[in-house]
């Protein structure tokens, strides 16, 4: 059977987007090449890899290679030897890193596993929480489940980060030494450190096929789509019961981080499946991927949930705690525990890759910095953003109306007037907790590639929770296909307009998924955020 590594689907579209892979139908590569791909500070997001210049450059990669009837360098991607060789000499190449793992081991992807990595430094560069590192001036990670090929310490490194990179297996343990000795230059960096197997007494490697048949029944999760679709109401309820089922594998972060010990954040690429044969998927792929790398009993909501368990009791041990999710369902799912367990934070990003998505969750215990969003949003009364490459059958009125319908959706009041283009608006602090939970018309859940979505709650410093918010949104055409959303507060100097950006923020993200061409909008995002 055909193993293939959790992370694959970004894998399959990233290598099909840069390497041309075997074609799809053309509309579908078109559509793809309109969506963003990959981070900006990605290595590989203006350069994909020649294969034809590695194969000249590195004798071992040339037998791979062979020429399509279009003339272009391709490798065979059903070949686990190809894969890892292409691995290899991406990272010896573009990273200067020495690697390797043995047969039938997970072999990452080395453009996928680095949007991670530099989502991870966006949210340790922005100021939502304090950015001050955990150990002085060195960014400090943990990365739970490191795997024999250790791909994320040992990119992390390369960025001047230190790493504990745990694991379970003796394989994976090994591998991971053996990588970091092997790059002289960051391992002082990284410590691969030991999961004690027998620390959950519950915990029985035998016992995991069983359990497994038992919850796949039970839950009915389709691992084998690359596309997940919206949870509809009828599953809701089975899938949320997932949440409750407890984890019986070894220990995640209690129990292996040690007393004292801070951190900046946690990043975990679960085994995402319940069982292998959700894993073996596709017969086009061969990344490898033993089971104790692709399955957990519970799959990824129990290993996340794990996760999320042991960070209500670590709380500021760390800065950020982050981990991969496969499944958009289960990222609904793992947001309304981590409201519950009371977070002060939760973001999400996505990693769009052609078709396929996974998703990137972040949470915190540590306040928001209060002062940063006080002096920085405090005096923007006055917001707006740009709409534009608009689809041609919207205008501004339709603009106009999703605007009413995305705060009269939570109960606030609003006032439009089409002839003068504009939405008058009354927000209460319960409306405003809607809005930031993201209870709103289902536009789009998570938003597309890197738009973040933040979790705030009500910044009380911003104002007395009782106050109103009472704002105008009016809509202008600019020139065809570009409108100007302007939102301007009526009370000035009122201590709530930082609470006033946090939502026109959010109906900036809700309207550009819904009006924007997907390239439009991101390369909106883009720029917001560098400002
Ligand atoms: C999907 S693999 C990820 C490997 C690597 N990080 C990557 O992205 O390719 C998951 C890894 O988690 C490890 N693992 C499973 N349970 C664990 C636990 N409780 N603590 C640490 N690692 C664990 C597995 O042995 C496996 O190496």
């Amino acid at each position: 059977m055909c193993r293939v590594d959790p992370s694959f689907f970004i894998l399959y579209v990233t290598y099909q987007c840069f390497f041309g892979m075997p074609s799809k139908r053309k509309r579908k590569r078109a559509v793809e090449r309109e969506r963003p791909t990959i981070h900006p500070r990605n290595k590989y997001s203006d350069n994909p890899p020649d294969f034809g210049l590695l194969a000249s450059l590195y004798p071992s990669f040339e037998p791979f290679v062979f020429f399509s009837r279009d003339g272009r360098p391709r490798i065979d991607w059903t070949d686990f030897k190809a894969t890892r060789e292409l691995t290899r000499v991406l990272l010896l190449h573009d990273h200067g890193l020495n690697w390797w793992i043995p047969d039938g081991q997970l072999c990452p992807t080395v453009p996928n596993r680095s949007n991670y990595i530099h989502w991870i430094e966006d949210l340790l560069a922005s100021d939502i929480i304090s950015n001050k590192c955990a150990d002085g001036g060195l960014v400090r990670g943990f990365d739970i489940g490191t795997g024999a090929n250790c791909i994320y310490p040992l990119l992390g490194s390369s960025l001047g980060w230190s790493f504990v990179g745990s694991d379970v297996t003796d394989v994976a343990l090994e591998w991971a030494e053996k990588n970091v000795k092997n790059n002289p230059h960051i391992s002082e960096l990284i410590e691969i450190r030991k999961v004690d197997t027998e620390e959950r007494s519950s915990f029985k490697l035998e016992s995991h096929s069983s359990q497994s048949v038992d919850r796949e029944s039970s839950i009915h999760l389709s691992e084998t789509k690359a596309e997940d679709t919206e949870c509809s109401n009828s599953t809701l309820p089975e899938l949320r019961s997932g949440v409750n089922k407890s984890y019986y594998g070894p220990p995640m972060l209690v129990g292996v981080v040690k007393e004292g010990e801070r951190f900046d954040f946690c990043m975990c690429n679960p085994p995402f499946f319940e069982t292998m044969e959700k894993a073996g998927l596709n017969p086009k792929t061969s990344c490898g991927g033993t089971p104790q790398e692709m399955v957990c009993p519970g799959g990824e909501l129990a290993f996340i949930s794990c996760i999320i368990e042991d960070s209500v009791e670590l709380k500021q041990s760390f800065r950020w705690y982050t981990s991969m999710v496969g499944r958009k369902s289960n990222l609904k799912i793992l947001m309304s525990k981590l409201r519950e367990v009371g977070v002060t934070i939760i973001k999400t990003t996505e990693f769009v890759q052609g078709q396929t998505c996974r998703w990137g969750l972040a949470w915190s215990f540590i306040s928001p910095a209060k002062k940063i969003i006080s002096s920085h949003m405090a005096q923007k009364n006055n917001l707006s953003f740009m709409l534009e490459g608009l689809q041609r059958q919207y205008t501004a009125i339709q603009v106009l109306q999703s605007v009413e319908s995305f705060f009269s959706a939570v109960g606030a009041s609003c006032k439009s007037n089409s002839s003068t283009f504009n939405v008058e608006v009354t927000v209460t602090k319960d409306h405003f907790d809607l809005i930031m939970k993201g209870e709103r018309p289902k536009i789009n859940e998570a938003g597309s590639c890197w738009y973040e979505v933040e979790k705030f709650n009500y910044p009380r410093s911003l104002g007395h929770p009782s106050d109103d918010l009472c704002f105008r949104i009016l809509v202008f055409q600019q020139i065809p296909g570009t409108l100007l959303v302007k939102g301007s507060l009526q009370h000035k100097e009122s201590p709530v307009s930082g609470a006033f950006s946090l939502i026109f923020q959010q109906l900036e993200v809700v309207l550009k998924d819904k009006f924007c061409t997907e390239k439009a909008s991101a390369a909106a995002s883009y720029s917001n955020r560098s400002q």
